[in-house]
């Protein structure tokens, strides 16, 4: 592909991570062409052409996720073509939000300026209250700010349900909180205004919580979503209404229509004194949401999630033996000083806890370490160093190499074919085997163990927010990470596409995104590894094993679920393992018991032609 190198330098980082990946796919695309005819002169394996009768299936998406997709890719002609097309410009996504949530996001202003056109609610609030500014000041994109603050009639003052306004989400010294409290000076509104007004609405709960006890009223009347007046207070961080609703008798534990209790959402709003004070109230520290999710689980902050561990600890222990002693509340529920909302001027995006970004400190002075090869005692947290670590008891050793200018395909002065693969090349060469395109993450096979994988390393990125790091070099720890945060973020499930031809290293990609993930659940006690042991299992018994010879000796097996197998065996193939493995294993008398005395005469099993597998799997694949 000719790309005029001039232009190059006008063009924004978006549209050069878009142009840098189609010329990585066109060369892929030519590698796989030259591929072909090589195989086709050697007289090898034919690459088979599909039957004609075969009808090519698409997939296709709604438009809603479409204009989604197209606005976080920032494919600003896929937008106006999917409006065009009539996508609707109040389309929500999951948490609530606009599409301008999406653009503010991900600084989309392009995207931003057609949605606003079309007529876009631009004080429109997410699940959280949140406004596209509060997002725009979180992720400071000042270009979005600016448009917001410019072309619209956008309300600065809007609360979201903690009770800040936009700009309390703006770090101090950025160019987002310069602009915005310019904007609010302009407009004779200064920030002790901001406070009274803050604070006015927290007395007013409170002066209205003290009347209604006075009177007697009903301290736990649910409203239609079930919401009482101490999940609003537990939310909303007023610790004042809170204590006066505890007080006077207030139902501690009250789940609303989604089962969240008031312990839900002070954990999850960071909100550890009022976690800590509806503990001493017996609140149960136990109960699920309708995510499944106890309160410990969905706690961003550390400090509150211990606490609600230790809690969760002692009411099992209590129901078990109703005399154990309750522990002493003011040391195990002393949280008083890390409410995330307290020092709002410290709260780092997103709302994450700050003890959490220190970590990032630390990382920047390991790089500062010669060459960034260090020793590090293995982490003793649970056992997940995978086979490429040292094991427990000796120096855990991790080489990264620092960050580097190249680390992103996309930032390249020049961009052509032979400089991306020279690039590429080179930092193979110097065992950098993973490149950036922005977000899309290559590897190259290094064939060799690298001492890349460790614990540590994945420790290391673990993130607050699941940006891409830049002091770290791209790595596949760091795109699990970014995956995790996109999912809580966007409070939907994430997939990973992981392309490459065979041999590539993608099952090892797969195992090491798995296993960082596994790692990054542990500290906060829904230890995933286990349940990822269980779900392989229940893979490998419902899948039967499937193989067949690519060349001689080269057999290549997959485990493949197909539920028409269930009423249909093809000729030559396998059933689901576990009737194999259900022949092998059960008893005699189990087998009676369930009409099932001889498994492997059963129709759906008996009807291939080919070898009756072992009862065990594993040796069907040797
Ligand atoms: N990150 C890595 N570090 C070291 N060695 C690796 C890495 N990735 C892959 N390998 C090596 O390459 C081999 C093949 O990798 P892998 O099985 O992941 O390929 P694949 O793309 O899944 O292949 P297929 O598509 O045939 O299943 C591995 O057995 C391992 O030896």
């Amino acid at each position: 592909m000719e790309i005029d190198q001039c232009l190059l330098e006008s063009l924004p980082i978006g549209q050069r991570q878009r142009l840098v990946r189609r010329m990585r796919c066109d060369q892929i695309r030519a590698y796989y062409e030259r591929e072909k005819s090589l195989q086709r002169q050697q007289g090898g394996i034919r690459v088979r052409a599909p039957p004609a009768h075969r009808k090519k299936h698409r997939v296709r998406f709604g438009l809603a996720d479409a204009i989604q997709d197209a606005v976080i890719r920032q494919d600003d002609k896929e937008v106006l073509r999917l409006l065009k097309e009539g996508a609707d410009p109040n389309t929500l996504t999951s948490s609530g939000g606009s599409l301008l949530h999406l653009c503010a996001r991900h600084d989309n202003v392009f995207a931003a300026e057609l949605l606003i056109e079309r007529g876009l609610n631009v004080n429109l609030q997410d699940e959280d209250l949140w406004t596209a500014l509060h997002v725009a000041c979180v992720c400071d994109h000042a270009d979005v700010l600016l448009l917001l603050l410019l072309l619209t009639g956008v309300n600065v003052l809007l609360q979201d349900v903690n009770g800040n306004i936009a700009l309390e989400y703006a770090s101090e010294g950025t160019e987002t909180s310069y602009i915005l409290r310019k904007h609010l000076e302009e407009h004779g509104v200064d920030v002790s205004t901001v406070h009274a007004m803050k604070m006015q609405r927290r007395s007013t709960m409170l002066s209205d919580v003290r009347k209604l006890v006075a009177t007697r009223g009903s301290l736990n009347q649910p409203n239609d979503d079930g919401v009482t007046l101490l999940h609003i207070a537990c939310a909303s961080g007023y610790r004042e209404v809170v204590s006066v609703l505890l007080e006077s008798g207030a139902d501690p534990h009250p789940a609303d229509n989604n089962f969240w209790t008031p312990l839900h959402l002070a954990a999850k709003y960071g909100q550890t004194s009022i976690v800590s004070q509806l503990l001493r109230h017996r609140a149960n520290p136990t109960l699920l949401n309708c995510n499944q999710d106890k309160p410990s689980d969905i706690s961003p902050s550390e400090p509150t999630a211990d606490m609600l561990l230790k809690a969760e600890e002692s009411w099992l222990q209590r129901l078990k033996d109703p005399s154990a002693p309750l522990p002493s509340t003011d040391q195990c529920y002393d949280g008083g000083s890390h409410d995330l909302n307290t020092p709002i001027k410290n709260l780092n995006p997103l709302g994450l806890s700050i003890s959490k970004r220190d970590s990032l400190l630390e990382k920047c002075a390991m790089f500062r370490e010669a060459g960034g090869a260090l020793s590090r005692q293995p982490s003793q947290d649970n056992g997940l160093d995978g086979h490429f670590s040292s094991g427990a008891g000796k120096l855990e050793q991790v080489k990264l190499m620092p960050p580097a200018p190249n680390d992103d395909l996309a930032s390249l002065s020049e961009l052509t074919d032979s400089s991306l693969l020279y690039e590429m090349q080179k930092r193979f060469g110097n065992d950098q085997i993973y490149t950036y395109i922005g977000h899309i993450l290559l590897l190259v096979n290094p064939n060799k163990e690298l001492p890349i994988y460790s614990t540590l390393v994945s420790q290391l990125y673990l993130s607050s927010t699941g940006r891409l790091c830049s002091s770290l070099p791209p790595h596949i720890f760091s795109s699990a990470e970014r995956a995790y945060h996109m999912m809580l973020q966007e409070r939907r499930p994430q997939c990973f596409i992981v392309s490459g031809e065979s041999g590539s290293g993608k099952t090892e990609a797969c195992k090491h995104i798995v296993r960082h993930l596994t790692a990054r659940s542990s500290p906060k006690g829904f230890a995933l590894e286990p349940r990822m042991k269980h779900v392989s299992l229940v893979l490998i018994l419902f899948s039967f094993f499937f193989f067949f010879f690519y060349t001689s000796n080269t057999r290549v097996y997959t485990h493949m679920l197909e539920k028409s197998r269930l009423v249909h065996l093809p000729p030559h193939q396998h059933s689901f393992n576990i009737f194999y493995m259900m022949a092998g294993g059960l008893s005699p008398e189990e087998s009676s018991a369930l009409n099932l005395s001889n498994v492997l005469a059963h129709r759906l099993v008996s009807s291939n032609r080919g070898k009756t597998p072992s009862p065990d799997p594993k040796v069907n694949r040797h």
